[in-house]
């Protein structure tokens, strides 16, 4: 995956982590105190948990938007925490719940994808300034070319759709977009939160089956956050459970086949009143 040197496990590796929060008036919540979470390359994860529990919290602190006060984050042996934002960018590609957010929407859908394109190049100075400062947005008619074979490729109606604006997409197909931009480098690590929760049940359908047909394909490490019990239990290969901040639950595919519904979701009661155990925070099957 990369020339750097190996100094922990490939993957996501996330060791030791704190963070924490003021509280408002006074106080201070200290929401992540030493967790841990392996996930081997290419491995997708979903992640659960009631309100509050630090879903997005722990995606945040991967993607560098917030900032831990202790511990290590490595993906394939690189150190995420030490690096800068647009070099973390381009490794880690992420879908927001909001389909507002990852497009740009006075932009066509080819230039949104363009723009992805740039997002993701490797830094190179000079040739970076060049494309910033003589319009590099607009796609040329190669650009144009690639777009509607990958969109054809993947399916999808926007192949006929690049030169029109994003704003007057619908929000799955905003969603649709924002997933194909967030992997068009090939990331080593996807993050999706919640990224169907807007979205009606067959938008939803649509945009999963993208998900998990590009996660395959690329071999990207995924996690992905949703409150979606039946996500939960139909896709990727490792379902974890977090409270307070601790994982409370950690099953593999085929741990997950014996979970039923109502299980989770009594376990998701069981989490909101009940603190969690310190044995849970390992890591280990809870099944
Ligand atoms: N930047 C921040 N500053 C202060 N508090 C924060 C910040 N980010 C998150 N929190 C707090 O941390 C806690 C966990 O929030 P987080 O959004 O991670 O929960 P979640 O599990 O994703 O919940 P939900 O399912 O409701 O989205 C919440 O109490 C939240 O208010």
């Amino acid at each position: 995956m990369s020339s750097a040197p190996h100094l922990s496990p490939p993957g996501l590796s996330v060791e030791e982590l704190s963070w924490g929060h003021p509280l408002p008036g006074s106080g201070w919540r200290q929401l992540f105190s030493g967790f841990s979470l392996s996930c081997p390359p290419g491995q997708f994860l979903v992640v659960i948990g009631s309100n509050g529990s630090g879903k997005s919290t722990l995606l945040n602190l991967v993607a560098g938007t917030l900032r831990h006060s202790a511990g290590r984050i490595h993906l394939g042996g690189r150190p995420l925490h030490r690096l800068r934002d647009h070099q973390r960018a381009r490794w880690i590609g992420r879908v927001m719940q909001n389909p507002l957010e990852g497009t740009c929407p006075g932009l066509t859908v080819a230039e949104n994808l363009r723009l992805a394109e740039r997002r993701n190049r490797p830094a190179r100075f000079a040739a970076g300034f060049l494309i910033s400062a003589f319009g590099g947005i607009h796609p040329n008619g190669g650009d144009r070319r690639r777009y509607r074979e990958l969109l054809g490729e993947l399916g999808l109606p926007l192949a006929d759709r690049l030169d029109e604006p994003v704003g007057q997409l619908s929000g799955g197909q905003r969603q649709t977009l924002s997933l194909v931009m967030a992997t068009l480098g090939s990331p080593d690590l996807l993050l999706l939160d919640e990224h169907t929760a807007a979205l009606d049940p067959r938008a939803e359908a649509t945009v999963m089956a993208l998900t998990d047909r590009l996660v395959r394909q690329l071999g990207t490490t995924a996690l992905m956050v949703t409150h979606s019990l039946e996500q939960a239990l139909r896709h990727g290969d490792r379902l974890v459970m977090l409270h307070e901040g601790g994982l409370i639950g950690d099953w593999n595919a085929a741990e997950r086949e014996y979970l039923e519904p109502a299980a989770l979701r009594a376990m998701y009661g069981a989490a909101i009143v009940a603190p969690q155990s310190s044995s849970a925070a390992d890591g280990s099957s809870a099944s």
